[in-house]
């Protein structure tokens, strides 16, 4: 099932950019005092910038008018120093925030990793991995530098613009009046804007995401895009979604440049206006002409904290729609709980009852409405010590009825007991301690081949002994040989593996552990006959010391169990011994025979 982007529909809501922020403040919450710090030492920064314009005036109207060179020489210095404490003041600003800054990015992306390896299969299967991928870098980034700069810097240029205008109204009043003239449209324009912005910044930063997804989807299926010869098609679906983010990160420009040209265009002009007035009431002696110098250039120096305003929102604004794109997984429901005992303090229930499945009913969430459960009342008991086969035909639900042991999806219905213990009351830790699985597509991660298979042990891990008997068993000699033996990185990043060998090396790390409870979902389909033979002949000796349902598509494969379980219509139709089987049911003669037909939909409805 392919994952998709998920609800598109919070870009088209209108929401609260502060509501939105405020969600961080238990990040934010440790570093308060440094952010709030980091704003009083931001806000004497910019008011010792604010003191220049005075040591100007007194410059004019003192030493420049009595022609005094000391007395210039004195301001002139006094300037410089000033200038070179805001400086000073700005870095410790910077020095105090970086740090615990990036702390709270560290944290923000380690919480989000948890809880997607929390979240459900089901969760992940809806989801584009490339907007997962956009959240836990662009998003954080984005938030990050909200904190360092728009945060502290909307406060700042707030008290600054406050200041420097309590300066300019001692100076002149009617002055101050008509630098104050543009301030009602501005306040108008920003809320028209943060509307329109907050709109286009979802869109922008959800495109990305989905970009990622197609990037991710276009590396890892390289081989099919060439063989298949759909290069043009994905460079063409590529070049669409880039044009479309394209486009709306134009849209935002336009947006930001239109408010910043009026952000700009207007404070000059009220500063033009207000130098006309200035020097007809300086001609009239109404006015000082250190007074006007000290005005203006106070005007010119509040210049900053106004403009800065546009990009400022700007900056909030996507902040605001990071930390919801941010919040959507981690508030999404279903994470795995980790409900019942904790790992460790569970005893292993006691041996005896094997695996038992009751009235188990299963349907995918996002199966069409109306559809037929895919599950509709599983009972099965697979004994203690005992292999059980699971046959059915394609589609019929085996590999999900395996997912249902280890919790990877959660039945809908019935329940699923280990020796007595309910699958459904077990921490989750626990269960997957007890269970093992090796799945039919084998991933493998970039690590070494040991550290691949040790994977499959319990959280003591296991020693160089029993690593190499699992590779034993799943007949990996082949890793001896690998240029670094065990050593070797495979995976995503290291070298390529056959599909028989990464098959063979996920069973190692099925089996490594010793596990109680063996799971495996046709661990050989992808072997030759021999190795298959040698395969099966060292895990005979692993399935007697262990309760293993065997999902099997072969007769071979069939083989190694004691019993067999036939699955048909969501249900186990039938359970005996291969030969009971082959004698007794025509389905399962059909499907052993390879005259497998592919489970419709239609024929599991009318099953039931
Ligand atoms: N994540 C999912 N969401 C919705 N439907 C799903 C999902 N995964 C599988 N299905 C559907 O559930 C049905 C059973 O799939 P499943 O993989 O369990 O069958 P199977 O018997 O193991 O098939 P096979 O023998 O081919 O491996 C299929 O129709 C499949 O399309």
């Amino acid at each position: 099932m392919p994952a998709t982007t998920p609800d598109p529909a919070p870009a088209a809501r209108p929401r609260s950019s502060i509501r939105s922020l405020l969600r961080l403040w238990p990040y934010v919450r440790p570093i308060r005092g440094r952010l709030a710090t980091s704003a009083v030492v931001g806000v004497v920064a910019s008011s010792t910038g604010l003191l220049i314009p005075l040591v100007l005036k007194w410059l004019v109207d003192g030493p420049v008018t009595d022609q005094d060179p000391s007395g210039v020489w004195l301001g002139g210095g006094l300037v410089l120093l000033l200038g070179v404490l805001e400086a000073g003041l700005f870095g410790l600003r910077r020095w105090l925030v970086a740090r615990p800054l990036a702390g709270v990015e560290a944290s923000m992306r380690g919480d989000l990793y948890r809880r997607l390896q929390r979240l459900p299969v089901a969760f992940h299967d809806k989801w584009a991995s490339g907007q997962l991928l956009s959240r836990a870098t662009t998003d954080l980034q984005i938030l990050r530098m909200f904190l360092a700069f728009p945060l502290v810097f909307l406060f700042v240029n707030a008290t600054t613009l406050l200041v420097g205008f309590c300066i300019l109204l001692a100076q002149s009043p009617l002055l101050t009046l008509v630098l104050l003239g543009p301030a009602a449209p501005l306040v108008v324009l920003s809320m028209r804007f943060e509307t329109r912005y907050a709109l286009a910044a979802r869109r922008a930063q959800d495109q990305a995401g989905d970009l990622a997804t197609l990037v991710e989807e276009s590396v890892l299926g390289v081989r099919i895009i060439k063989a298949f010869g759909r290069h043009r098609t994905q460079s063409q679906a590529f070049h669409r979604q880039a044009r479309d983010l394209r486009g709306t990160e134009l849209h935002k420009a336009r947006l930001l440049s239109d408010l910043w040209a009026i952000i700009m265009t207007l404070p000059e002009l009220a500063i033009g206006v207000a130098l006309v007035v200035g020097v007809l009431q300086v001609s009239d002696d109404k006015l000082s002409a250190g007074t006007l110098v000290a005005f203006l250039t106070t005007a010119l120096a509040l210049r900053w904290p106004v403009e800065s305003i546009g990009f400022l929102l700007a900056m909030s604004n996507e902040a605001a729609t990071a930390a919801d794109r941010y919040f959507e997984p981690m508030t999404t429901d279903g994470a795995e709980s980790s409900a019942g005992a904790e790992a460790g303090t569970h005893p292993a229930a006691p041996r005896g009852d094997g695996l038992r499945m009751e009235g188990v009913r299963f349907r995918y969430p996002d199966a069409p409405a109306g559809s037929a459960a895919l599950l509709c009342g599983v009972d099965l008991h697979i004994r203690s010590g005992e292999t059980m086969a699971l046959v059915g035909a394609t589609g019929c639900g085996k590999t999900t009825l395996t997912a249902l042991v280890p919790r990877l999806h959660e039945p809908t219905g019935g329940r699923i007991t280990l020796d007595g213990a309910d699958t459904a009351e077990m921490a989750v830790a626990r269960l997957r301690e007890l269970v093992a699985v090796a799945f039919e597509e084998p991933t493998l991660f970039s690590a070494t081949v040991r550290e691949n298979v040790a994977m499959g042990a319990g959280p003591d891990g296991a020693g160089e002994a029993e690593v190499l008997r699992a590779l034993e068993i799943a007949q990996c000699g082949f890793v001896h040989a690998l240029p670094d033996g065990l050593d070797t990185q495979v995976g995503e990043q290291g070298l390529s593996l056959s599909g028989g060998q990464r098959q063979r090396l996920a069973l190692a790390r099925a089996v490594v552990g010793r596990p109680q409870f063996l799971i495996l979902d046709d661990p050989l389909s992808a072997l030759d006959v021999h190795t298959e033979a040698l395969v099966e002949a060292a895990l005979r000796d692993v399935l007697r010391e262990t309760t293993a349902l065997v999902v099997a598509h072969r007769p071979s494969t069939v083989q190694l169990a004691d019993r067999v379980a036939l699955m048909s219509g969501g249900r186990i139709t039938a359970v005996g011994t291969h030969p009971e089987l082959l004698r007794d049911n025509a389905e399962y003669r059909r499907l052993m025979s390879g005259l497998d037909t592919v489970v419709e939909p239609l024929e599991r409805s009318d099953a039931r």
